[in-house]
């Protein structure tokens, strides 16, 4: 579950019960970050950390050691259908470096025409609106992002 809400943590237990099995939240909708994943790990749940493009990633890094995967958005929270936002990849780029073996999302803008990009930089979860639902052909769509995202992969640990 991606949460994009006020009052965070009044929805972990909930989201626990109806069955989520990872609850990611916004660092900048919540005042103790330590204290809500703690309560998500309590709760049986992986931990997501998701950043707004305003957000550097020297926010998340501290956090970085007690989460599952890191979410970069790259459009501004809000709608579907976004310009996908390059100059947020050096985050992505950043902490693949220094975080080899983090789940790192990237959400907004993403489909056929910048997936290389995010799979370079290192994205290893994709989430994908427009791209897919207004394709003729959303099941190749959805093959080829995978497909791109692991062999990117591969090729990073060939690389090693
Ligand atoms: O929730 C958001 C943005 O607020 C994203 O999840 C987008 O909705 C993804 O859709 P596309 O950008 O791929 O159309």
């Amino acid at each position: 579950m991606h949460m994009m809400v006020a009052r965070q943590e009044q929805w972990v237990k909930p989201m626990a019960v109806a069955g989520a099995n990872q609850y990611t939240f916004h660092l900048e909708a919540t005042d103790n970050p330590g204290a809500l994943i703690k309560d998500i790990r309590e709760n049986g749940m992986k931990v997501g950390l998701a950043i707004k493009p305003g957000t550097t990633v020297e926010h998340l890094a501290p956090w970085a050691n007690q989460i599952d995967m890191a979410l970069v958005m790259t459009v501004e929270p809000g709608f579907g259908g976004q310009k996908f936002m390059e100059d947020m990849m050096p985050k992505v780029q950043w902490l693949r470096t220094q975080f080899p073996s983090l789940d790192i999302e990237v959400d907004g803008g993403v489909g056929p025409d910048t997936i290389h990009k995010c799979a370079e930089a290192g994205a290893n979860m994709i989430v994908s609106g427009s791209a897919i639902m207004k394709s003729a052909d959303p099941r190749s769509v959805i093959n080829l992002l995978r497909n791109v995202c692991s062999e990117a992969a591969q090729k990073r640990c060939l690389d090693r």
